[in-house]
């Protein structure tokens, strides 16, 4: 356990990269493709783009994919693997993380973050700081659960769905794919796919856009 690659020099990214140190990689090297001038991120280098990345892949033990977007992140991730990368699951050391739960390749697990008993979390996942995922919780591919999230018991979040910050999402819950759940929500009802909802209890982001027009008319 040697070297490790990150696609993606952001704020996201500098946050891998220090995990990574603190789980004992010596070299963490940095790629990204939007800021092509970048040479270096504090003391990390950034050694080009993707394309970079995947000609040297076979030179790092593993690689994160740290960008923000879930459809982008799952995306490299697969390509990726295709071309041979390894991936791992990194956590931080103060995470909190169940030995009966199971975590697939990708996902990386943030600073004082809670996995509880048999939950599950599909690959190139995101549980951000402070966040808890309770006993059962089932979690897709691509998923990000942001900082001060609370899932409780047997919450089901579909691929690539993001919750935002400190959301909370009641027991037993189920929630699609590719549904945004703004910060500071309730969930209290299941969620379709491909919806935003937002508020106390969440609602279709259009629906409460529709209800603050009424209320602003009366
Ligand atoms: C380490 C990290 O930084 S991880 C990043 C964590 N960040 C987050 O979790 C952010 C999550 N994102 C949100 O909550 C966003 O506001 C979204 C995705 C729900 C909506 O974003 P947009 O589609 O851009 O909506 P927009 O900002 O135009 O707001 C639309 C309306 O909804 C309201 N609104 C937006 N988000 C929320 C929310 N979370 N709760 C209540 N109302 C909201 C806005 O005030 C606005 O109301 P108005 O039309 O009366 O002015």
């Amino acid at each position: 356990m040697n070297s490790c690659a990150i696609l993606g020099a952001s704020g996201h990214g500098k946050v891998i990269a220090e995990i990574a140190e603190l789980n004992g990689y010596k070299k963490v090297d940095f790629f990204d493709d939007t800021w092509p001038e970048l040479k270096t991120v504090h003391h990390w280098l950034v050694l080009g783009n993707s394309e970079r990345l995947l000609a040297l892949v076979s030179q790092y033990d593993i690689v994160v994919i740290a960008i923000g977007d879930n459809t982008i992140r799952l995306k490299k991730q697969i390509e990726f693997q295709a071309k041979g990368a390894n991936f791992s699951v990194l956590k931080h050391p103060s995470a909190i993380v169940s030995r009966y739960s199971e975590l697939d390749v990708g996902t990386v697990v943030m600073a004082n973050a809670v996995i509880n008993s048999f939950a599950s979390i599909g690959v190139a996942s995101i549980v951000n700081t402070s966040a808890t995922v309770d006993h059962d919780c089932k979690l897709g591919n691509g998923v990000h659960i942001s900082p001060g999230v609370n899932l409780a018991g047997g919450v089901t979040v579909g691929e690539l769905s993001w919750i935002g910050l400190g959301a909370q999402v009641k027991q037993l819950i189920n929630i699609g794919d590719q549904v945004i759940v703004g910060a500071g929500s309730t969930v209290v009802n299941d969620i379709s796919n491909n919806q935003i909802v937002i508020g106390t209890p969440a609602k279709p982001l259009d629906k409460f856009k529709e209800q603050t027009i009424k209320v602003s008319l009366c």
